[in-house]
């Protein structure tokens, strides 16, 4: 039997060199901003480095309201004998820089442009009068007359933010292979970048099998269950980006090999549920087997048995060969969301750019709990009022109780009982 980690890092391989083929094309180029009825950056993984155009910020400004001044002529200000200056022009958000006249100290708002000369500010606070009086009418004008007094001197550099503080121009503004959130896109905005190269999203083709399968809305005969697995495991790959193709094949091999023959060619890996395990009717094995697919008994529960490998189809219309990788889950509903989050949303993360790793954090058990001592039992649970794990029933068909969880329990192997109070790691379910 193979082990969790063992059975992780098969995957991985099986799975990393998707990224190079993802980057293969040199990447598509999308719209940084969102605009009505057009597909933008959001959420997408660059597929190429992105250098700064221009520098950030592009010019000297002030970090405060204040005034401009030479930070020499106020040298020798004290609170019993101020530096009083004459006011200058001002300097708002959005005005062309100016000189500032020796002798005087120029009203600047916060992100204005520092007049040349001005090597410091002084935030209004500090100033004399402490509030802009006078300013306004003509605002770039200064009040006729009007002085203004400072009562202790100012460092060279005070309250500027200097061009290129937050990046030079030419620098690597964003890498290849990271994930474009707002904060990401913000930064492509500010530097006057309107379009990027970003990664073609992943494209997979979900099978789900069984003969007792009905799509949801559609009348049950007895014997039948409508199929979860499509629309579950459909929205986990869409929510790491995925572009998904489904198929629902029945209990026969041939259907199975006939739904992979059909979309092969377009995607880059198929998930498959059910037709897995030790019954008359497993159909995925009989169908891939053949193919070059491993199927291996793995020491978790749920999960335990699973299929790995690239099938090589050899098309029945003499078509030329295709090889695609398979990731087949077994069908029970909770065994194959659990195998998703355990073996397969860490490779999508990082292909999306993000780290494999979940939110996970250790927290105490809320009561005992019982563990296969052999396996590494991931558990459904909730927190209760005391930040306690309580932790649900093991059974792979409690697909409700799953809906209701907030939390993957885990219990590694070497764990048959744990009591009240001790320590679990724990991963939080967030999507
Ligand atoms: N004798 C043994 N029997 C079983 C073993 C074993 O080792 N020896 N393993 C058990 C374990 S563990 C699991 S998990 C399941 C795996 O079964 P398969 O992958 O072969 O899946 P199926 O037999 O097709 O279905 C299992 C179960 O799940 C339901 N199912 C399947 N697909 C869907 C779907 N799309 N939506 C909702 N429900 C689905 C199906 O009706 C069955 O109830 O095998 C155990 N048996
Ligand atoms: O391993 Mo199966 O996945 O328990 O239910
Ligand atoms: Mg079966």
């Amino acid at each position: 039997m193979r082990s969790y980690a063992e059975h992780q890092r098969a995957v991985h391989e099986l799975l990393d060199p998707l990224a190079a083929r993802l980057d293969a094309a040199g990447g598509r180029p999308v719209p940084v901003s969102a605009s009505v009825g057009r597909a933008d950056a959001h959420g997408r993984v660059l597929a190429r480095d992105v250098h700064a155009p221009v520098a950030l910020p592009g010019f000297d400004n002030s970090q405060m309201d204040g005034y401009a001044v030479r930070s020499a002529e106020l040298a020798g200000a004290r609170p019993g004998s101020p530096v009083r200056l004459a006011v200058g022009p001002t300097s708002a958000a959005g005005d062309a820089p100016f000189a500032l006249a020796p002798g005087t100290a120029s009203p600047v708002m916060t992100g204005a442009a520092i007049p040349a000369g001005a090597d410091a500010v002084v935030p209004i606070e500090v100033a004399d009068p402490s509030a802009f009086i006078g300013l306004g009418a003509g605002r770039h004008d200064s009040p006729d007359g009007s002085v203004v007094g400072f009562t202790a001197p100012v460092a060279p550099g005070a309250y500027i933010r200097r061009a290129g503080s937050d990046i030079a121009e030419g620098a690597l503004l964003l890498a290849a292979g990271t994930r474009l959130g707002p904060a990401q896109l913000g930064s492509l905005a500010a530097a006057g970048v309107t379009e990027v190269l970003v990664r073609r999203p992943l494209r997979v083709l979900l099978v789900s099998t069984g003969h007792e399968l009905q799509a949801p809305g559609l009348p049950l005969r007895p014997g039948q269950i409508h199929d979860a697995n499509t629309t579950m495991l459909g929205a986990a790959l869409r929510g790491c980006g995925v572009e998904v193709i489904e198929a629902l094949a029945p209990d026969d091999a041939a259907s199975v090999r006939a739904a992979l023959e059909a979309s092969a060619r377009r995607v880059d890996l198929v998930v498959t549920t059910g037709g897995v395990s030790a019954g008359a009717f497993e159909v995925v094995r009989e169908a891939l087997a053949p193919l070059g697919v491993e199927f291996v008994k793995v020491a978790i529960q749920p999960g335990g048995p699973q299929g790995l490998g690239t099938a090589r189809i050899e098309p029945e219309d003499g078509d030329s060969p295709v090889e695609v990788p398979v990731v087949a889950f077994p069908g029970n509903p909770v065994s194959a969301l659990v195998s998703f989050e355990l073996f397969l949303r860490p490779v999508l993360r990082r292909l999306e750019g993000l780290a494999p790793d979940r939110h996970r954090a250790r927290l105490p058990l809320a009561h005992e709990v019982v563990s296969p001592r052999a396996k590494h039992q991931v558990r459904r649970g909730v927190l209760d009022g005391d930040g306690a794990v309580e932790v649900g029933a093991p059974s792979s068909h409690l697909l409700h109780a799953y809906a209701q969880a907030t939390v993957l329990v885990h219990l590694p192997v070497g764990v048959d009982a744990l009591p009240a109070g001790a320590a679990v790691d724990v991963w939080r379910i967030d999507d």
